[in-house]
């Protein structure tokens, strides 16, 4: 069996039913998109040394153990394999407080009722499964034409940690806006789905300074990890990614270390963990959630009532989005996931990884 036909998850079925959902209860016409990425991104680009408040270091300094046991307490075999029975109770109560999106229509038809639905898609366990190789993350076909149908309606953007034009290359919508590099690189629609035709949307880039930086660390990276087996380097434009899913878990510390002693010597850039990965990143003050922000603000919906954003995502650097959600008091954050985690979303929908061979 390839990835094509692995999984028809939870989240498939959840993702169509709710955009089914979605579309039988926005009677009014679709709001329309005001302007292009391109204009808005010039108008904030004005402001844009405001809004991106840069070389913030967030605090402590790296705990190289601390992500190793993080690490392999959420994978899902171990969690499964070791499961004891009050874990049960721990996961039933955990559902209770963030019921499964697809058992909670009611509730979200009554929230988004008479509201603009704007969609946020993170990409790597969410529309595509958990694999081995992150070059052979591909979406299904079924995946696709659910985006596909999602973005007729409203407008959707993919928010992925990934390089934006590598997640283009998986996903190949041009009718989508597209966040790479944790929110780091936003464009829009290359087909331009405005009012204003004739725009040609550029990217949002608030990181574009560290780009020299984040290639030399690419490269230190690539030499320094060569003798670990199985561990690879992933550049992502904005922000690089180091896999550990490949790698002997006994091996695991000395690669954790390894990184940390490069990112000694860039006191710019900072590391944050996802799905056995580390990744790196300018330390500014950018993620998910303010790209969220950006792009809800570009869309014409900054201080609006009247938006209803759904996101959708299933990694540790989505709980930024879902907090954004949380504190504007708007929308509906969704985590993807099969086991219980602290999180900010409010509701749940199961791991695609389940159908898969990886974990
Ligand atoms: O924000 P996302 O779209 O979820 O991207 C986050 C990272 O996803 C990818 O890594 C993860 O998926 C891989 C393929 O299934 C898997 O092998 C890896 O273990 C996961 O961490 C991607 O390769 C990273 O660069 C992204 O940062």
């Amino acid at each position: 069996m390839t990835n094509q036909n692995l999984v028809v998850s939870d989240v498939e079925s959840g993702i169509n039913s709710l955009i089914e959902m979605a579309v039988s209860i926005s009677k009014s016409p679709m709001l329309a998109v005001p302007e292009s990425l391109a204009v808005l991104g010039a108008i904030l680009g004005a402001s844009q040394k405001k809004l991106v408040k840069r070389l913030e270091d967030e605090g402590a300094p790296p705990k190289v153990n601390a992500w190793i046991d993080s690490m392999r307490a959420s994978s899902p075999t171990r969690l499964k394999s070791t499961l004891p029975p009050s874990q049960n109770q721990l996961f039933h109560s955990w559902t209770l407080r963030h019921p499964s999106a697809l058992n909670m229509f009611d509730q979200i038809i009554c929230k988004s009722q008479a509201k603009q639905i704007v969609i946020f898609l993170d990409y790597d366990g969410t529309l595509s499964p958990i694999v081995a190789d992150p070059d052979k993350a591909f979406m299904t076909k079924k995946m696709r034409s659910t985006v596909k149908d999602i973005a007729r309606h409203f407008p959707t953007a993919i928010v992925s940690g990934r390089c934006r034009d590598k997640v283009y290359k998986f996903v190949r919508l041009a009718e989508l806006y597209y966040a790479g590099s944790h929110g780091m690189d936003i464009k829009g629609p290359t087909k331009s789905q405005s009012a204003n035709k004739g725009n040609q949307a550029v990217p949002f880039q608030p990181a574009s300074e560290f780009l020299p930086m984040i290639n030399e660390v690419y490269k230190i990276l690539l030499e320094k990890t060569k003798s670990v087996a199985g561990a690879k380097v992933e550049n992502n434009k904005f922000c690089l990614s180091v896999h550990f899913r490949c790698v002997d878990e006994k091996s695991w510390g000395a690669l954790a270390e390894q990184v940390r002693l490069v990112l000694n010597d860039y006191p710019k850039l900072k590391l944050t963990q996802g799905r056995k990965v580390l990744e790196i990143r300018p330390s500014i003050k950018w993620d998910k959630g303010k790209a969220l922000e950006f792009l809800l603000h570009s869309l014409g919906f900054a201080n609006s009532k009247h938006v209803f954003p759904i996101y959708i995502g299933d990694d540790r650097t989505d709980e930024d989005a879902f907090k954004v959600l949380r504190t504007r008091g708007q929308g509906m954050g969704i985590l993807v996931s099969k086991v219980p985690k602290e999180t900010q979303a409010s509701y749940t929908l199961q791991d695609p990884s389940e159908a898969s061979p990886v974990n």
